[in-house]
């Protein structure tokens, strides 16, 4: 049958979860007086979303997650979580209908999360890879994660921090939680610059041009030409030499501002926050509410697209309310399967030399 070699399933089944112990804080004698009880709440947070790090990107993601109704509740924990800075969005919270956002420096706060997203760790400076950082977050990661699956066992685990992927292999690795439960945003963001840049070109709106960036969300990143479309039709059938040296249009350059996307921000402001949180918001409503959209996102690649290592690479990825539920297979022409080939194998060597 024609889905079963399009959807390939094998992530992941979906299945009821159980949830433990609330975390509520302590109540005031007022409190008693003025609300009186009439029944227990539920102990079971349907939508709890915690955020590892609270910079630029865990800021942003969090106002994103409220702003796009994703989440009603969010935990956050940071080391360097000052209370002023919390305020500023618990104050906030007052225009949501019912938000609840709790921070606190020790990760009993991120308790019975749905989804804990590790938005921590060091960025990469101008003029500095996303691999370069490596080491660093991953020195990093080994001390927050036994932290994450103590407080909140049963939550899926979405990575953001770079280099995406490989942290996302590292996590794997350091939880051995099951691998639909460990989520990198991968080529997410790659893919929406990309369908922005298109939008751009034709005047069209981005919810009609689709097209998929997969492999490492970086330097090796692959485009997938031949699945870039506008208004449903296929670029690649109309310019045959589409990302050759002989493309009149020259959707190679194309393919470049888009991977130079986030160095093309970091010049200017040293960071990029916005665009991620939106990305991640996306990622995470996807799985909140079950919809089984399909994103590129960093997933264990062994088995899929020919590709025969446990690397960690973007795929496309049909996400559900247990995390990865399938892949999408598709027919890649020769080129640009050698292009996610080339990124399996350089994320591959770089997985080689770290040692957790
Ligand atoms: N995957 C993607 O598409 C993107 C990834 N990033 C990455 O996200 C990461 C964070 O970037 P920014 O927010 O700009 O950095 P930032 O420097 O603004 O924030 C990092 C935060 O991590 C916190 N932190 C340090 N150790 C921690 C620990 N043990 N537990 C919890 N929090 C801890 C710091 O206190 C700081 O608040 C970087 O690695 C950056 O490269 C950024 C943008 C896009
Ligand atoms: C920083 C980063 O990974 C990005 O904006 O793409």
């Amino acid at each position: 049958m024609l889905w079963c070699s399009i959807i390939r399933r094998q992530f992941c089944r979906p299945q009821l979860q159980i949830r433990h112990s609330s975390c509520s804080g302590a109540e005031s004698i007022t409190k008693k007086s003025i609300i009186q009880s009439y029944s227990k709440e539920s102990v079971c947070p349907e939508n709890k979303i915690s955020i590892i790090g609270f910079g630029a990107v865990g800021q942003a993601l969090c106002a994103t997650l409220l702003l796009k109704n994703v989440t009603t509740h969010i935990a956050i924990t940071d080391p360097n979580l000052d209370d002023r800075l919390l305020h500023d969005y618990q104050f906030g919270s007052v225009f949501f209908k019912n938000a609840v956002i709790e921070g606190s420096r020790d990760y009993a706060v991120i308790c019975q999360s749905r989804i804990c997203v590790i938005a921590a760790g060091v960025r990469p400076r101008k003029g500095v890879t996303r691999i370069d950082i490596a080491s660093d977050n991953v020195k990093l990661l080994r001390s927050i994660i036994p932290n994450v699956v103590r407080h909140s066992p049963n939550s899926i685990i979405l990575i953001i921090s770079n280099p995406v992927d490989v942290l996302t292999w590292a996590t794997a690795q350091l939880t051995g939680l099951p691998k639909h439960q460990v989520i990198g945003s991968g080529c997410n963001l790659d893919s929406a610059r990309l369908r922005y840049l298109m939008s751009e070109i034709y005047g069209v709106a981005c919810s009609s041009c689709q097209g998929w960036i997969l492999g490492e969300h970086g330097n090796s990143s692959a485009p997938m030409y031949s699945t870039w479309t506008v208004g449903g039709a296929y670029v690649s059938d109309l310019n045959t030499s589409m990302g050759s040296a002989n493309d009149v249009d020259n959707w190679q350059g194309i393919y470049e501002r888009m991977r130079e996307g986030g160095a093309t921000v970091n010049s200017f402001k040293g960071y990029t926050n916005w665009a991620v949180a939106l990305s991640a918001t996306d990622i995470i409503n996807t799985i909140i509410h079950d919809t089984r959209k399909v994103h590129a996102v960093t997933v264990c690649a062994n088995g899929y697209y020919g590709l025969k290592t446990d690397v960690y690479l973007s795929l496309p990825s049909v996400l559900c309310k247990n995390g990865i539920l399938d892949i999408v297979q598709m027919d890649v022409p020769q080129s640009e399967w050698e292009k996610l080939n080339a990124s399996a194998e350089y994320l591959y060597s770089i997985q080689k030399k770290i040692s957790l």
